[in-house]
């Protein structure tokens, strides 16, 4: 556990960026700072690793002031992660996610060896292993950014804005594989984000800042959706806090139909909708038993039939939904 208490930093120039925050980051889980510009976000962030010295209160990782630790010890025992990566732009690939492992002192073999099952792990082909950053496209950099950070397996990581500079389908790519990467890793993930979306979408906690460094709310995203502790809280969460709060709502009792024979499949796999005419329309979106009520929505709102299709983990049509089942869970 990463704790805050009372916490302040003011800069020499008198600006006070984060005012008495107090707060408790739990182990193994993801926890994302968000708020406006400039409330504190980075400055909150980088005083963990202690790039930035705080000038009151305490901050410990499991128990120990980090304070009494020395700062360049305590930084390779972090990971750190920052938007357009931060890549060493004359070393390649293999040699930039090596760079921790090298510091430490392993041998360059072993080191490499890490670096190369790291690449793979982040989703990477190892024939990128020898390119240098320049060669390689935003979201590919940003990925050896995450296998560096990974590279001493440290137990926290530290995620500065790390997808901001990236397009949007890139982006939630990349979020999907921090999530399937994080069940298999488990650390004690810290991420910065001025995007409620994505701190709703990666966070187990949330930490809503307000301008001046203070916390206006600490909560799981969806208790921070169903009860914003304050009107700046529900401005920042947005007018559609009730859409994105089904995200959280997992309808175990939806009612489910037989395939109708208008569902067009190919080995189980829906391919679209028949209507009279040569051409399929398309499925829609689909979903699976146990996803939430907005998949399910979304499948129904996409389909041009009105039935959502369901689907088994390997992609196999295993019923429809319609929008008055759908309706009748969002009543309820
Ligand atoms: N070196 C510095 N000297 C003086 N003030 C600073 C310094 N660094 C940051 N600040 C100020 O501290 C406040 C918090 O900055 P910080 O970068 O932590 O905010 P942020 O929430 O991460 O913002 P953004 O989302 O825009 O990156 C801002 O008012 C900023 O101008």
């Amino acid at each position: 556990m990463i704790e805050f208490e009372d916490v302040t930093k003011r800069y020499p120039d008198g600006t006070v960026a984060v005012d008495k925050l107090s707060l408790r980051i739990p182990s193994n889980q993801i926890t994302v700072f968000v708020g406006p510009s400039g409330c504190g976000k980075t400055t909150s962030l980088r005083m963990i690793n202690r790039t930035i010295e705080r000038t009151g209160g305490t901050i410990s990782i499991d128990g120990q002031d980090i304070n009494s630790q020395d700062p360049v010890t305590l930084r390779r025992g972090i990971g750190y992660v920052i938007q357009n990566a931060g890549l060493f732009p004359h070393r390649t690939v293999v040699d930039n996610i090596a760079t921790v492992p090298r510091l430490l002192g392993w041998d360059k073999r072993k080191a490499r060896g890490t670096a190369m099952e790291l690449l793979e792990r982040v989703g990477l082909d190892s024939k990128l292993a020898g390119r240098y950053p320049a060669q390689l496209s935003g979201g590919q950099q940003q990925r050896v950014g995450v296998a560096r950070a990974l590279a001493a397996d440290p137990a926290i990581m530290l995620m500065d804005e790390p997808f901001s500079a990236v397009d949007p389908i890139v982006r939630h790519q990349l979020q999907e594989e921090l999530l399937r990467l994080q069940r298999d890793i488990g650390k004690t993930i810290v991420f910065v984000t001025h995007d409620i979306d994505e701190a709703i979408k990666l966070g187990d906690n949330i930490a809503v800042m307000r301008v001046g460094g203070k916390l206006a709310q600490f909560a799981p995203p969806a208790e921070l959706l169903a009860q914003p502790a304050d009107d700046f809280v529900r401005g920042f969460v947005g007018q559609d806090r009730g859409y994105r709060a089904l995200t959280f709502v997992h309808p175990e009792t939806l009612p489910m139909k037989p395939l109708p024979d208008e569902l067009a499949l190919q080995d189980g796999v829906p391919v679209g909708w028949r209507n009279g005419s040569e051409e399929l329309l398309p499925v829609g979106s689909v979903f699976q038993r146990g996803d939430s009520l907005r998949a399910a929505l979304d499948a129904v709102l996409t389909s041009p039939t009105g039935w959502g299709v369901v689907v088994d983990e390997e992609g196999r049509a295993v019923g429809v939904v319609d929008q008055s089942a759908v309706a009748e869970a969002l009543r309820s």
